[in-house]
């Protein structure tokens, strides 16, 4: 297993008020594999994320990263670890607008000392690949949402992540924008990345060979594709969704 999520719990204390974000959520995620999750607002997706993103820790429980403890990476070296092991992808697209797009792309390289013909070679790959050749002397207020999802996207590839976690990638772009971007997460699993997507699209969400249900913290359903067609898929989806959401409401 890449990623090994064992009985996590989160407890957010504030105030006297607690809440219980995540309850025993135990899953697994093999090596490239595309798992979505979904769940209706409040439900702990994010929670999820972050836990795995290493920007916050769990109250109980703990989570294995190719056998890695993410708790007992030291506080000093989270930074490197999240740059050089993880990659990003965000609704907000989380460009910088003071770098034009290429020193975006290479900013993690950067950090990493990467030497610079490995960088270079590297931005060639990568930018072929997300189809942003034109686009690395502009700026990112000088071009699209979804051109701007590209660069993120490069960006996070950059550093050949061992998993690519993506939140609500396709969030603020119109429908045949994420259908494009969309194409990108698909040939970037099918180039044998890992990906874990928080969405709370149908259609997004049927890109993944799996998908899990949260609600109240809890994994409460999987689905996995299998060899049902994109359309297949969506309506199992959709079904699954209407049942958690029924179940709310009782
Ligand atoms: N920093 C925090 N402090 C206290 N409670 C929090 C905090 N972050 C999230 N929560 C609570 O934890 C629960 C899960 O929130 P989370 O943001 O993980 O849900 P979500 O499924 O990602 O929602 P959305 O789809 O709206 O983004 C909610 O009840 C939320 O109010």
């Amino acid at each position: 297993m890449l990623l090994d999520v064992k009985h996590i719990k989160k407890v957010y204390r504030t105030r006297g008020n607690e809440t219980i974000a995540l309850r025993d959520v135990d899953f697994g995620v093999k090596e490239g594999e595309f798992v979505a999750i979904m769940g209706e607002s409040g439900s702990g997706k994010t929670t999820l994320l972050n836990i795995t993103a290493t920007f916050d820790e769990p109250t109980e429980g703990k989570i294995e990263l190719n056998g890695q403890d993410l708790s007992k990476i030291p506080s000093k070296q989270i930074a490197q670890f999240r740059r050089e092991e993880l990659g990003f992808v965000f609704q907000d697209f989380n460009v910088l607008d003071t770098f034009n797009n290429k020193d975006n792309i290479l900013l993690p390289l950067v950090l990493s000392d990467v030497p610079k013909h490995e960088m270079e070679k590297r931005l060639d790959e990568v930018s072929a690949f997300v189809g942003i050749e034109s686009l690395l002397n502009k700026y990112p207020y000088e071009i699209s949402g979804g051109q701007r999802q590209r660069i993120a996207i490069a960006r996070a590839l950059i550093n050949q992540p061992k998993l690519l976690l993506a939140d609500e990638p396709t969030g603020n772009l119109d429908s045949a924008t994420s259908s494009q971007i969309l194409d990108v997460l698909r040939s970037v699993n099918e180039a044998g990345n890992t990906i874990m997507m928080v969405t709370h699209s149908v259609k997004a969400a049927s890109e993944a060979a799996r998908v899990l249900f949260i609600k109240d913290g809890k994994i409460f359903h999987e689905v996995y594709r299998g060899k049902a067609d994109s359309q297949a898929f969506q309506e199992r989806i959709a079904e699954s969704l209407s049942v958690l959401n029924d179940r709310g409401e009782k």
